[in-house]
């Protein structure tokens, strides 16, 4: 904490500018003489604290008297009563403070000049120098008036405080400017013989407060945006409809943070159903260029409105406006299956863990009326939940969409709320069958964890299953989330055929697993084989020291093939190149450290089916 002080009077007869040093108790108002000269007969002695709202009264306070770090009164609420506080750091030192809301007004008739003004010792008067100090002059002169009429005793101390965040040459200003302001405006009203004492003060020593500062006005952007699909108007004020980014990196950049505000929240909201979207945000402060070398807040709706198509509010009222246009939405495409959890509960509170919901996946293409705007909207999800997401061409009519909406009562009839979606494009596989590979996959996180991504999924697969075009389908960039939906939903399926029998399974992954799970469920090879693994390791009896070694030694021979490839580029290269060339272009591994290798990565697979194989045992 420092106070700074000027030395001398360059300010004109009248006014004596005070030192004041680091410590509180050795300034103006310790020592007996103070206290006795300004003693209060009602009782201790009284400093009142003024000045205008957010001028750092309380902070001053709080961190002389209280020990409060000068950062956490970032976060003190505007004071709107007095507040009294009893400071005795001894007996000899013992005096109230009374720390007054900024917006006081005198000429309330509840103000009572007499009984505050009249037993007081001091009056301190707070002006935030980094502020136009205008209006906080005014209130000064008239703070001054008022308070010399009662009592021609009290001291005035004038604090120009905050003036951590002003250069020196801009410190000597202020002090200057306010002196001689202050002075004349005295003097017009006929007090030639007050005496203001004048402080430059400040909570932070300099170079840590613009650190902290600084730091202060980062922000997390996971953490400031909140989402909502909004069903009514209460869900706006209702905390339980909100849900949050898992990223937000394709928007903020790498650190997912936000510079410049404080307590920001930006609210993203659609309707449920349409899709209509509110943009809005509010903050409690933002950075001041002045104070920060010119650093500037970022620009918050200029990062995420490119992303949104035309149309979205930016005025909350306009937005609820569109709930009404709710009733007649109806999902596009078509109806391909139904779906239902906690059935026959009837429960109806919102998140309704235990109530019954029902939900519709449909499918559609591009042509579909009205859909291409719908998907512009829906589309903006991804930036939020799919990583290295990437808007798709829509006007490629291979393009395949699958959605997901609960279809839940409103006003004795229903409606429709989104729960996520799925994109799929129909590659050709030669020579003349088609591949469809899953693209984006994204079940929203109110609707996550009941079985949505699941039965998503087996919707995909159920409208390719009859069409003896399609070869297999493949997943663009699996992520980690969705390689386990889908392993269990693969597994799930791939349980009922023959060929995955125990029996079948114990002797080794073979042709005909591979040819059952292309012709009957269009998996692919690669994703048979893992299944094989998977539920092989169900079949597997841990106990059995010998089975399971076996078991490994399938999975590890699989997982040795690229080093084997390795090794034969290795002969190869080893033919062409001398010795030297050779250590420069590989870095073979050694065969101990390729055991150890294949062990880690065996390990990572074990631990994976074994989750896979608990969401199938709690799900049988
Ligand atoms: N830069 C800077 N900010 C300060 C300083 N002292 C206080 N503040 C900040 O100013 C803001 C307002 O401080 P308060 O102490 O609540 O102000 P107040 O005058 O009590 O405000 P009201 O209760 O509304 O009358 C807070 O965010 C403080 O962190 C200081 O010395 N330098």
């Amino acid at each position: 904490m420092s106070y700074e002080q000027e030395e001398e009077d360059h300010y004109g007869p009248g006014y004596e500018v005070g030192s004041y040093t680091k410590d509180y108790n050795d300034g103006p108002y310790d020592g007996e003489n103070d206290l006795n000269l300004n003693s209060n007969p009602e009782g201790k002695p009284r400093i009142l604290l003024m000045g205008l709202r957010r001028s750092g009264k309380s902070s001053i306070q709080k961190v002389v008297f209280h020990k409060m770090s000068p950062n956490e009164t970032l976060f003190l609420e505007s004071t709107n009563k007095i507040v009294k506080d009893e400071i005795s750091n001894s007996s000899f030192v013992q005096f109230q403070i009374w720390d007054f809301p900024g917006q006081v007004d005198f000429f309330d008739p509840n103000f009572d000049c007499e009984m505050i003004f009249g037993g007081c010792g001091a009056l301190v008067f707070v002006i935030d120098a980094q502020d136009d100090y205008i209006d906080a002059l005014m209130k000064l002169n008239l703070t001054v008036t008022r308070a010399y009429k009662v009592n021609p005793n009290i001291r005035f101390e004038v604090f120009i405080h905050k003036v951590d965040g002003l250069s020196d040459d801009h410190k000597i200003e202020a002090q200057r400017d306010i002196h001689q302001r202050a002075n004349d405006e005295l003097m017009e009203e006929g007090f030639d013989s007050v005496n203001l004492s004048f402080y430059l003060t400040s909570i932070y020593d300099h170079s840590s407060y613009k650190k902290n500062v600084l730091q202060s006005f980062i922000i997390d952007s996971n953490e400031a945006l909140d989402f909502k699909l909004v069903r009514e108007p209460s869900d706006v004020d209702n905390d339980e409809t909100t849900f949050k980014p898992e990223m937000s990196h394709q928007i903020f950049g790498e650190n997912e943070s936000i510079f410049g505000y404080q307590n920001l929240k930006i609210s993203l909201y659609y309707t449920a159903g349409k899709l209509n979207t509110y943009l809005g945000m509010n903050y409690s402060k933002k950075v001041d260029p002045k104070q920060f070398e010119g650093a500037t807040a970022d620009d918050v709706m200029g990062a995420i409105t490119p992303k949104l198509p035309p149309g979205y509010m930016t005025n909350l009222d306009d937005f609820l406006v569109t709930l009404n246009k709710e009733q007649s939405f109806k999902p596009p495409g078509e109806l391909l299956s139904t779906y239902s959890i906690n059935k026959g509960t009837n429960t109806t509170d919102y998140k309704g863990s235990a109530a019954e919901k029902n939900f519709e996946l449909y499918s559609c293409t591009i042509e579909e009326p009205s859909f291409r705007s719908y998907h512009e909207r829906l589309q903006t999800f991804l930036l939020w939940y799919v990583d290295a997401a990437s808007f798709i061409d829509v006007d490629d009519d291979r393009w395949r969409f699958y959605l997901i909406f609960e279809k839940y009562p409103c006003d004795g009839s229903h409606r429709y709320a989104l729960c996520g979606y799925a994109t799929v494009y129909l590659y050709f596989a030669y020579p003349n069958k088609t591949r469809p590979r899953i693209s984006q996959f994204l079940v929203l996180p109110p609707f996550q964890r009941v079985g949505l991504g699941a039965e998503l999924l087996n919707t995909i697969y159920r409208s390719f299953l009859k069409d003896s075009n399609i070869l297999d389908i493949t997943v663009e960039d699996p992520s980690e989330e969705f390689t386990r939906l889908r392993d269990f939903v693969d597994a799930q399926n791939s349980k009922k055929l023959s060929s995955y029998s125990k029996e079948k399974l114990q002797q080794g992954f073979n042709a005909e697993m591979v040819e059952d799970a292309q012709r009957e469920l269009k998996i692919n090879k690669k994703q048979a084989r893992r299944v094989y693994e998977i539920l092989r390791f169900e079949a597997t009896n841990l106990a059995d020291v010998e089975e399971y070694r076996a078991y490994r030694l399938d999975v590890k021979r699989r997982l040795n093939i690229p080093y084997q490839k390795e090794a034969s580029d290795y002969k190869k290269l080893q033919k062409a190149l001398n010795a030297e060339e050779l250590r420069s272009t590989l870095s073979t591994s050694t065969k101990e450290q390729r055991i150890e290798n294949l062990d880690k990565q065996y390990q990572m697979l074990e631990n994976e089916y074994r989750h896979t194989l608990e969401r199938l045992a709690a799900t049988k």
